[in-house]
């Protein structure tokens, strides 16, 4: 199946850690004109500043690609200001402070996954605060970054209440091993997205205090059930759980040993503290920035979210994962 036509001009990805550029480069497969904009000049942007050696294309966080140079890569962003789609790769705290240089009517396709903290806001309310005509889709589902850098099988969905919108982005973005399903159901996917990073740390605490796999597979139903009440108080969509940005990133990031919050969970779960595990790794753990912004949320819709809350006293160092295993399971019985 040759790659689908594209319905924008330039695609510029605004974000370069890994995420970012594996969607450049799904975006070049996909038959689009690409920039990325890095905050960070990469090393070969500086060599060719320079006139030093040439330098191969590489990017910091997934330095095993080469760069096609058909994707223009900037740290300028008056050079990104005649794009047609914007993807937003940043880590979510991030997004705030970037949207502001970025033009106030084009498209954008948020793929950033987290609720920010403390505002409780999911992205699509923090780009529509700053960039209010802005169309602002989202994308969601179970892809590690560097499956998708590798063209490797995956799928995802693009949500937009305009079901037209979310078509266009989804053609513009799908190529022969990356399918893009619609939904018009934007906040109960991002609310998935969000949510599944915190409950990766909790699988990744039993797998790394060896607590079996029963274990795991009762705490990610567990969570199903908290997302599920979460999003019934929240008049949110309940199938919108059972889909690929739900279920589908659940499973992936509470087994996928290259998940960045599963594996914050492992250490956690070793007894390495949060702090020490943060300080030493840079790349980004959303569910530790999503936890108390999740946790508040609960508060706010009157919802009994006890993993999440659990998870938020480890990161907060109020109770050890020992004690905390012990005070989930001294819950009183009731129904499922
Ligand atoms: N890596 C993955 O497999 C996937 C990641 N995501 C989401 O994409 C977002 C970004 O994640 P990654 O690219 O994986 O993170 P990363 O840790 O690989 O890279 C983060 C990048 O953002 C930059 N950055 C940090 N603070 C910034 C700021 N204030 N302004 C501008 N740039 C800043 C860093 O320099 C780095 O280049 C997260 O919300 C993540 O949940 C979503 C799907 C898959
Ligand atoms: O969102 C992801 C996969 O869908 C990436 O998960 P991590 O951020 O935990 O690595």
């Amino acid at each position: 199946m040759a790659p689908h036509s594209s319905t924008f001009g330039t695609v510029a990805v605004i974000g370069a850690g890994s995420w970012g550029v594996s969607l450049a480069l799904q975006a070049l497969r996909a038959g689009n004109r690409v920039q990325l904009w890095s905050r960070t000049p990469p090393p070969f942007m500086k060599a060719a500043n320079n006139n030093s050696v040439k330098v191969e294309r590489r990017m910091p966080r997934l330095p095993e690609f080469i760069l096609p140079e058909a994707i223009t890569v900037t740290s300028d962003f008056a050079e990104v200001q005649e794009a047609e789609l914007y993807l937003l790769t940043m880590p979510l705290q991030a997004l705030r402070s970037i949207l502001p240089h970025l033009p106030h009517e084009k498209p954008y396709v948020i793929c950033c996954k987290g609720i920010e903290n403390p505002s409780m806001d999911l992205p699509s309310k923090i780009v529509s605060s700053i960039h209010p005509k802005a169309l602002a889709a989202v994308l969601s589902g179970p892809n590690f970054a560097r499956e998708i850098a590798q063209g490797l099988p995956a799928a995802s969905v693009i949500a937009h209440h305009n079901s037209a919108f979310a078509a266009q982005i989804a053609y513009t973005l799908s190529s022969e091993f990356f399918r893009l399903y619609t939904s018009t159901d934007p906040n109960g996917v991002q609310l998935c997205g969000a949510a599944k990073n915190v409950f990766a740390i909790a699988a990744g605490i039993l797998d790394g205090a060896k607590l079996g796999d029963n274990a795991r597979a009762a705490m990610i139903s567990r969570a199903i059930n908290e997302l599920k009440a979460l999003t019934i108080a929240m008049e949110g969509r309940v199938e919108t759980l059972y889909g690929l940005a739900g279920i589908g990133d659940l499973v992936l990031t509470c087994t996928g040993p290259s998940s960045r919050n599963y594996s914050l969970g492992i250490a956690l779960g070793q007894g390495i503290t949060p702090q020490d595990y943060l300080a030493q790794h840079t790349t980004v753990a959303e569910g530790a920035y999503t936890a108390p912004a999740l946790q508040l949320m609960a508060l706010q819709y009157g919802v009994d979210m006890p993993i999440t809350q659990t998870i938020c006293a480890v990161l907060n160092g109020g109770i050890s994962v020992e004690d905390s295993i012990k005070a989930l399971f001294a819950r009183p019985l009731k129904a499922e």
